[in-house]
């Protein structure tokens, strides 16, 4: 296995990865696969105080900017357990080892190697970019794997259901929990992914100094600052009784989400599409982002409009990388957005939609054009 040296910001480097001075590689758009298996974009090669820092990486892979080209489709593909060649199937998914996104993985391809990514769009491009063989997503489908979602709330040894004031998980999970929450009048604080909340909660109490250390040193992690200095012993996370075993954490309270039959669905994504065409009735899938401000949704759901192109689902879900921000003392989330619309990536009429709404979409990836079944309609 090669093992190359990558050059990353300050604020990209968390606890265990080990940084010197290097010069050995100068590529600043790449994922990098770390010795741990996970998967991380690679975006810079200094950071704001123009020091650099490095890390060893199993495998890098070139990310291409500026591609002419409408993103690729990825298709929601048939489960296997082996790809052709026989060897296990490699899956990525966005979170921590714990997220139930991991156990939706397992479920789907049950011998595969779970890979975690830091990111959403890591995950999508891992399998653009042959690092992985399929990716794992949330969403409300019904396409897919179902996963049963029994949330439990998490916290340290010793930490009581009256200790507790804060409460920290994925949107999607506090949203799944609301009833319970309100009742134990818990604060809620949006993280990435279940399991890095319960993640964190864990190494707040193993590795304090080194991440107040950490926090001194890069002088940009404000979110360890934040768990740093506010303490978690007053702090719950709701996660999987998994992530309770995986980060030694104690189970208070099972079963905490509002709704007893709690799914949710995940579409697992591979690299070939299915080839459109034009003859048949097609759907297409996308998932975008968008800048906030009044009327961007408006703005995206118009070229579809404006082409009679008509959409037959939208869903948004609060997108992970940045879900909490603060604006004139408001807290809100941005957003990733699941639109099927009726045509094929193959009609023209789709293809220029889509190179509309790529001009003004933060992040755009087509998740695949399927033949509508005509018996339903
Ligand atoms: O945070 C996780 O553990 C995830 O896998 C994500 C996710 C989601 O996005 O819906 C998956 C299942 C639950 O509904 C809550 C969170």
């Amino acid at each position: 296995m090669t093992v190359h040296t990558v050059r990353l910001p300050a604020t990209q480097l968390h606890g265990g990865t080990s940084r010197s001075l290097s010069s050995s590689c100068r590529n600043p758009n790449a994922i990098i696969r770390f010795s741990s298996g996970s998967l991380k974009r690679c975006r810079f090669i200094s950071n704001e105080h123009g020091k650099e820092n490095s890390v060893r990486a199993l495998e890098v892979k070139k990310i291409q900017e500026d591609s002419p080209l409408l993103p690729k489709p990825l298709s929601s593909n048939q489960l296997a357990e082996t790809i052709s060649n026989g060897s296990r199937v490699r899956v990525a998914y966005q979170g921590v080892r714990g997220a139930y996104s991991e156990s939706a993985a397992e479920k789907a391809y049950p011998n595969c190697e779970a890979v975690p990514c830091d990111e959403f769009d890591t995950a999508f491009e891992a399998v653009e970019r042959w690092l992985v063989d399929r990716a794992v997503l949330p969403i409300e489908n019904s396409l897919g794997v179902k996963l049963a979602v029994r949330h439990c709330l998490l916290a340290n040894h010793g930490v009581s259901l009256e200790d507790l004031k804060r409460v920290l998980s994925h949107p999607q999970a506090l949203a799944q929990c609301e009833n319970t929450l309100t009742r134990l009048g818990l604060v809620r604080e949006a993280v990435a992914d279940t399991a890095g909340a319960a993640k964190v909660s864990f190494m707040f109490f193993k590795y304090m100094i080194l991440y107040f250390i950490s926090f001194i040193e890069l002088n940009g992690l404000n979110f360890w600052q934040q768990i740093a200095f506010e303490g978690l012993s007053d702090a719950a996370a709701v996660a999987s009784a998994e992530a309770a075993t995986i980060y030694g954490l104690s189970i208070v309270v099972e079963d905490i989400q509002d709704d007893s039959d709690n799914v949710t669905r995940f579409l697992m994504l591979a690299r070939e599409p299915i080839i459109p065409g034009t003859n048949r009735l097609f759907k297409t899938s996308i998932v975008f982002s968008l800048e906030e401000g009044p009327g961007m949704l408006f703005k995206a759901l118009a070229v579809f409009a404006l082409r009679q192109i008509n959409l037959t689902k939208i869903e948004s879900r609060p997108l992970r990388k940045h879900p909490l921000r603060a604006s004139g003392g408001l807290k809100y989330f941005d957003y990733l957005f699941y639109v099927d619309f009726e045509a094929s990536m193959a009609d023209e009429v789709a293809q220029n939609a889509l190179r509309h709404l790529e001009e003004f979409a933060t992040f755009l990836r087509v998740l695949g054009s399927y033949p509508v079944d005509t018996t339903m309609l």
